[in-house]
């Protein structure tokens, strides 16, 4: 479904991503972990448009999607969330999903945009909030919010940034439930990028481990657990402090 070819991209002196190449499949989870820095988000804006690499290409269901903008590669159904939550603040929780939904790749009319994101408000638990500013909302709703928002253009890959960060461990597990569900009834394929390793670990088939800006590994959890490379530059550390 999606494919990295050695894509390289640098913020002036700084090289956040060097030759980094991967496949995922249609129907995958996958997980992308490393260190503060390593470049994991720039992978995903790299991806999702934000920001065009200087070097190797990106293919969606086998279209080359390099460098277009963020829009387009929306309106083909790659969405993503921000690690940073950045939802409409001063607009209703259904209002910020409803231009999702009109926006996206789907709805033309406002009524049926306005059925699908009160649909997606309730998949996502916010039923009760559906009339709150979003800047009312806690944390954790605020992330429930930002996934439905992604889901209202009807992505067939998501981009998630860091969805259990911040949350108490009732609050992932009920994230990990919900991720769960959006495979089952969305069918949409999923890369991850999260430093909670003990949920991430229990929730995707497959993990690709960055470094500096380069792929450093990728397997499944339990042999990227095992691997003396990962632990050394990250995973020691990252358990270790939980
Ligand atoms: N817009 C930008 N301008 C300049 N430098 C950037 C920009 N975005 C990222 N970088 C740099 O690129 C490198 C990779 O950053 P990136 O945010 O992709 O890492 P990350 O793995 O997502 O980190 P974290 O786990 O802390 O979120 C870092 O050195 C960062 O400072």
């Amino acid at each position: 479904m999606l494919q990295g070819i050695n894509i390289t991209k640098r913020f002036g002196g700084v090289t956040a991503l060097r030759n980094v190449s991967f496949i995922v499949n249609a129907g995958e989870l996958v997980g992308l972990i490393g260190p503060n820095g390593s470049g994991k988000s720039t992978l995903f804006s790299v991806i999702s448009g934000f920001h065009p690499p200087d070097e190797g290409a990106v293919i969606f269901e086998g279209r080359t999607i390099t460098g277009f903008p963020s829009h387009a590669v929306a309106r083909l159904g790659i969405a993503r969330t921000f690690q940073i939550v950045r939802p409409f603040t001063g607009m209703t929780v259904i209002e910020n999903v409803r231009v999702g939904a009109l926006y996206g790749r789907g709805e033309r009319s406002v009524a049926t945009a306005d059925r699908r994101a009160r649909e997606l408000v309730e998949f996502v638990g916010l039923r009760q909030r559906a009339d709150v500013p979003a800047r009312n909302l806690t944390l954790a709703e605020k992330k429930r919010l930002e996934i439905a928002r992604a889901l209202s253009i009807q992505p067939r890959l998501l981009l998630l940034d860091e969805v259990f960060a911040g949350l108490n461990p009732a609050e992932v597990r009920s994230a990990i439930d919900l991720i769960a569900r959006i495979r089952r009834e969305f069918g949409v394929t999923i890369i991850m990028v999260e430093h909670v390793l003990k949920a991430l670990m229990e929730t995707c088939e497959r993990v690709i481990v960055l470094s500096s800006g380069e792929k450093i590994a990728e397997g499944a959890p339990a042999e990227i657990a095992a691997d003396p490379h990962v632990v050394s530059v990250y995973l020691g550390k990252a358990y270790a402090t939980g």
